[in-house]
């Protein structure tokens, strides 16, 4: 078969056999192995090194590819690109995890189900990192670690342990929503084709002119939610553990494609000052009586991953990553987990983990003052400026500043203003310079040496970088720049 791959060590060398090894004292069974015998070794060193560590939460999972199609006009309310355009298709990575267990665990125990949705646009990359439940148990981030303790292992039976559960929600009761829905039977979906998704957290819809909307997502199933009851969950988790991965697999396999119908709630800003409900209170509903949902698009997986590791585990979804056009709000929750991901991913996958294959943007990423690191696969940036605000090589710079969706009055006065800053230089800045160069005046021959020093230095420069360097030690005091160029032209 000339079209079979040919073995090769992972250097690419080619070996003859991957089940021989070199014993010592010819042949027979002889336990006396060399340490010249690199596929060996590298056979059990790679073995060893094969887990990376599993997600604190949300260990277990099933994913697959598919696509986010714009089916309704809501330009009325964002500038987002990839939200705009009827009949606009975008990229999606899919996956879909139980909370609390261990990677490995069954897929029907009851629980919350996490949805981590990579959409892949024209204006980078755009997560919704949601739940199958619209509200969650705590409202204040330093609970969460707490929350997921509870429901993990007890420190020392390492068992789950219900008293462990209940204590904790018994003194955490604004969870009591969430606590609900969990004990419904929508705690043990059918599949994960059959169940819906929520932002849960408010955000904001954003416009280039400064205006925005207050916004929560449903992601419905088409498929329609089932579920299973307690006692059909508990037997399946025994049976089949892998029950929603197959269920999911076979039916993409078989061109049964699951969708699910995208929603927004769409609130204003004067509406959320006099609303009943605290729109930044994770555990509160906006009931559809007071604000219908809203069509947007649609949502299809399509394609299953061919490699689990490299397409799903190897997934890293954050909901700091927004294209313009959509905001956070000040949901407490929605701010700390605008940290917790991204800290997560580099613990898990390394600093460079928006270059693996499943993480990549498909638009152009042009990011080169995060660089090296471990495992940087692209060319670095090969040799431009790795420090901001050269003159050496342009930028261009489009978009909003860091206060996306923050810029404007009124409103924010109510919830806290926030404002993107860059310092300003003012003529002050060279003051406290300009008193040391007086200092040196003091002391014989020392403005000529600081002068000569430089110019030693700056005299390697090329010549548009002189220009403006001596323009700011001019800024000093003009004798300064007068002598450094007194200085340069001896050299
Ligand atoms: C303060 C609150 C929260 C914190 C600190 C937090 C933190 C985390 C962390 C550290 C992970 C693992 C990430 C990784 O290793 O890649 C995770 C996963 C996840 N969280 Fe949260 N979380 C919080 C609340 C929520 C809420 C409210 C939701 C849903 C509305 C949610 C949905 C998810 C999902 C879907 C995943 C799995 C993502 C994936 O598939 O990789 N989390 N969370």
């Amino acid at each position: 078969m000339d079209s079979a791959p040919v073995y090769t060590l992972a250097e690419g060398v080619p070996c003859a056999s991957a089940v021989t090894a070199q014993h010592f004292g010819g042949n027979g069974i002889k336990g006396l192995m060399l340490l010249q015998d690199t596929q060996l070794i590298e056979t059990l060193a790679h073995f060893s090194r094969e887990r990376i560590p599993e997600r604190v939460v949300h260990a277990q999972a099933v994913g697959a590819w598919g696509e986010f199609e714009v089916t309704h006009d809501i330009s009325d309310y964002t500038d987002a690109k990839f939200l705009n355009g009827i009949g606009k298709k975008s990229k999606v990575l899919l996956r879909i995890s139980t909370v609390g267990s261990e990677r490995g665990g069954s897929d029907t125990v009851r629980d919350v189900r996490g949805w981590g949705m990579k959409i892949f646009t024209e204006e980078g990359n755009h997560d919704w990192v949601f739940n199958s439940i619209p509200v969650f148990f705590v409202r204040d981030p330093i609970k969460f670690p707490s929350l997921n303790r509870s429901h993990k292992r007890h420190p020392a039976t390492n068992l789950t342990d219900p008293s462990m559960f209940w204590d904790f929600h018994n003194n955490s009761q604004e969870g009591i929503h969430a606590l609900m829905l969990l004990f419904s039977d929508r705690g043990t979906p059918k599949s994960v084709r059959h169940l819906n998704a929520y932002s849960g957290h408010t955000y904001k819809l954003t416009k280039e002119d400064g205006s925005f909307y207050y916004v929560k997502v449903h992601i419905k199933t088409d498929q329609g939610v089932q579920n299973l009851t307690n006692n059909e969950a508990v037997d399946m988790a025994g049976k089949n553990p892998g029950f929603h991965t197959a269920d999911l697999r076979d039916a993409i396999a078989r061109g049964d494609y699951p969708s699910w119908t995208i929603y927004f709630q769409i609130m204003t800003p004067e509406q959320a000052e006099s609303y009943r409900w605290n729109i930044f209170d994770m555990t509160k509903i906006w009931p559809h009586s007071d604000y219908p949902l809203v069509p947007v698009g649609k949502l299809t997986l399509n394609r299953n991953p061919s490699n689990y590791f490299v397409d799903i585990e190897q997934a890293a979804f954050s909901p700091s990553n927004m294209v313009p056009g959509w905001a956070p709000s000040a949901d407490p929750i929605l701010q700390a987990r605008m940290f917790a991901y991204n800290d997560a991913a580099r613990y898990r996958l390394g600093v460079n983990y928006q270059q693996l294959p499943c993480n990549r943007a498909v638009s152009p990423v042009y990011c080169p003052y995060q660089r090296d690191g471990f495992m940087s696969f692209t060319d670095n940036y090969g040799g431009d400026p790795s420090y901001v605000t050269s003159d050496l090589k342009s930028v261009r710079f489009v978009g909003m500043t860091g206060a996306n969706g923050h810029a404007i009055g009124g409103h924010e006065e109510w919830v806290g203003e926030v404002v993107g800053f860059t310092s300003c230089l003012v003529e002050d800045d060279f003051a406290q310079a300009r008193v040391f160069w007086d200092v040196l005046g003091t002391q014989e021959g020392q403005q000529q040496h600081l002068a000569y020093n430089v110019a030693c230095h700056l005299n390697g420069a090329i010549p548009r970088v002189q220009a403006k360097a001596l323009e700011m030690f001019g800024r000093v005091h003009p004798e300064v720049a007068v002598m450094i160029r007194e200085e340069i032209c001896k050299i």
